[in-house]
């Protein structure tokens, strides 16, 4: 930590409001809103230096700490005898512990709550217990529960954990980078809030995204947690009830418009630029409009992708390719629906396309595959409104003779073998319409299997439960959501005993982990869609046998870090491909001679993994 991280500034403001009544609040913030609008410190940052710590100091610094498994030299060296007790703990032991905790707390968000103070307390302790429970608790650092902790993030806040920059700070971009206390983080997820999971504009609250999406590049790929990077871009909120709220942390203003946000973002980016030149910069839950633009904008001219529209459309297709080969169906009859035509419908839809002409397809084959539904109903261009610039591509004309305003109509009509969801709307994939996806796929020939992709985040917002699903289509749809469900047992009556259905969890968790390593380690100087397509090829070979046996399309979430690393080496020699590694040519035909043993082992050389017990025996 330095000793001018933001946390100082932080204090001062509570001192201030300690000071005053709640109904002169507003007042104050806006006061210090302003005044921070005219800061820029001109000196570096301190740092504590390691060697020199000792003690309290030493404890208190999450990235030192290691709890109870110091060794008698490391408490010797480091004045530590007598400030923690006498035991020498195993990270197993401390691991249970900690899992004893998070059980015993009543509600996902005490849970979280509690794994947060772990993390700022003992990072590698955080890590080693989210790494080997992931299972249990990625829902919590993650999506569902991540999505509650966005809502009411202001209230539960009681520490700094990202860069906090609003709009009236612009002119302090460059210093407010530099505050942060890791001198070359190497990945960032960026969000304005504005477009939160399926929650909508959730303001500064939406930080949670950016943190909770960070926790997952190191427990899933691997990066060095001191090396990320959480930012909000604070421009104001249109949520009236952060507005209203009394302890709302942001902007207390409606949403600044589109083009002063794009000044903002332009220097933001070139901030970003000048101070950390070799950072990886993922934009996260920008609303619809935004989320094109800046990635269009920026992505010839800085190391950036979107996650939405980039690693959602890579992670689908990673899933599509063995739901095809599971469905029966095949992929030259494949028909898709799509319910939700925003960044992730778009996104996914194109990364898709993209699958079909590397099959063979021309371009309007493939777009024909596709039928995009809205608010409005069907996509098409001549239904009487205006269509948003990104919806254009998948617009149809089928609507010469007849309007298709309602997803039954549209399912009636195409006789989907697939029907996915990125509409942000609890349970619109009704009765009717799931049994009548089950119905045209089966009209197509017996033993083949509709694809069913509820993808909406958190569990609030899914299209259909897992339950739904296996309920309406006799067990029969290969399903994937973006929240995790749990699997389900039925009795059914035969000789063979109860059936046990599994669910996959179709989330970019699969892909931005291992597709930031893969940029990072190959110092690519851009993110192509050659690279986001090769991670979702790659993701979709990295399945076993015996998850490919169970009917997966997906690995086990306990897999995901060797997903991740299989994803992130085909990254790396998919930027050498494109001409974007600014690896020297030399290592590349070294690591070559060895095929793919020498990348692997490099990747691995590089990872973070939090300490064993036998390795705290080393040095600090
Ligand atoms: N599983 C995963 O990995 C991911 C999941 N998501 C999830 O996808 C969802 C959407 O995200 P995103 O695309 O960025 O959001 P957008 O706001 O960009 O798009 C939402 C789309 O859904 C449409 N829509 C909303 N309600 C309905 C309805 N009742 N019937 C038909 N269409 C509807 C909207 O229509 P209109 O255009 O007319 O407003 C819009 O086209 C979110 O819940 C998000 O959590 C996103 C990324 C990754
Ligand atoms: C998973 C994700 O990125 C989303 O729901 O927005
Ligand atoms: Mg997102």
């Amino acid at each position: 930590m330095t000793s001018s991280h933001p946390l100082s500034t932080t204090t001062s403001l509570a001192s201030i409001e300690s000071r005053v009544q709640a109904a002169s609040l507003d007042q104050h913030r806006g006061y210090a809103q302003n005044h921070y609008a005219e800061v820029h410190q001109d000196h570096e940052p301190e740092y504590f230096d390691k060697t020199m710590a000792s003690g309290y100091q030493f404890l208190r610094e999450p990235q030192w700490n290691k709890g109870l498994a110091f060794t008698p030299d490391q408490r010797i060296n480091k004045n530590l005898t007598g400030l923690i007790p006498h035991t020498i703990e195993s990270y197993q032991t401390q691991c249970a512990r900690a899992m004893k905790m998070i059980q015993s707390r009543p509600t996902p968000i005490d849970k979280y709550l509690y794994l947060s103070s772990l993390k700022a307390e003992n990072i590698d302790l955080f890590y080693r217990v989210v790494m080997d429970n992931i299972r249990e608790l990625m829902p919590l650092v993650y999506t569902p529960t991540i999505g509650d902790v966005c809502l009411q993030y202001s209230s539960l806040y009681t520490r700094p954990e990202a860069l906090y920059i609003s709009i009236k700070q612009r002119r302090s971009i460059r210093t407010m980078l530099r505050n942060w206390p890791c001198k070359k983080p190497e990945i960032c997820v960026v969000t304005d809030g504005s477009r939160i999971l399926g929650l909508g504009d959730l303001g500064i609250n939406g930080v949670g995204i950016s943190i909770g999406k960070l926790a997952l590049y190191t427990a899933a790929a691997g990066i060095d947690p001191s090396k990320t990077l959480p930012i909000v871009l604070d421009c104001g909120t249109d949520n009236e009830t952060n507005l209203q709220d009394p302890l709302y942390l942001g902007l207390r203003q409606r949403r600044v418009p589109v083009d002063v946000q794009q000044e903002f973002m332009d220097e933001f980016m070139d901030a970003v630029k000048d101070v950390f030149p070799e950072m990886v910069v993922q934009f996260e839950d920008f609303e619809t409009e935004k989320a094109f633009k800046y990635l269009d904008r920026y992505r010839n001219t800085h190391r950036c992708f979107n996650d939405d529209v980039q690693g959602t459309g890579a992670v689908v297709l990673g899933g599509y390719i063995g739901a095809v080969e599971n469905s029966g169906v095949p992929l030259e009859e494949q028909r898709l629906v799509f319910m939700g035509a925003g960044s992730a419908g778009v996104g996914v839809a194109k990364q898709l396309m993209e699958y079909y002409t590397r099959r063979g397809l021309t371009t309007q084959e493939a777009r024909d595959k596709f039928w995009l539904v809205d608010t409005k109903g069907l996509v098409t261009h001549d239904r009487g409104d205006r269509l948003a610039e990104h919806k254009k591509y998948f617009a149809r004309t089928d609507n010469r003779e007849r309007q298709f305003r309602t997803l039954e109509e549209v399912i009636e009509y195409v006789k989907p073998s697939a029907l996915v969801g990125l509409t942000a709307t609890f349970g619109c994939f009704t009765e009717p319409t799931i049994r009548a996806l089950k119905w045209s796929v089966d009209a197509g020939g017996a033993g083949r299997r509709p694809i069913l992709f509820p993808l909406s985040n958190p569990l609030t917002k899914a299209e259909c439960t897992f339950e739904q699903a296996m309920e309406w289509t006799d067990g029969q749809a290969i399903f994937a959501s973006g929240s995790p469900f749990s699997p389900i047992t039925k009795n059914t009556g035969g000789e063979s005993g109860p059936v046990t259905y599994l669910p996959n969890q179709g989330n970019n968790v699969y892909v931005f982990p291992g597709l930031g390593l893969g940029a990072i380690l190959a110092k690519a100087t851009r993110v192509t869609d050659e690279m986001v397509y090769t991670a979702a090829d790659a993701l979709s070979k990295s399945l076993t046998a015996d998850e490919l046996h169970a009917g997966l399309i997906y690995p086990r979430i306990e897999r995901v870090r060797e997903a991740s690393l299989v994803v992130a080496r085909e990254v790396m020699k998919a930027a050498r491909r494109d001409g974007v590694s600014d690896l020297p040519e030399e290592q590349w035909v070294e690591w070559e001679e060895w095929g793919d043993v020498a990348l692997v082992s490099f990747i691995k050389s590089q990872v973070y993994d939090p300490v064993s017990f036998a390795d705290a025996k080393g040095r600090l």
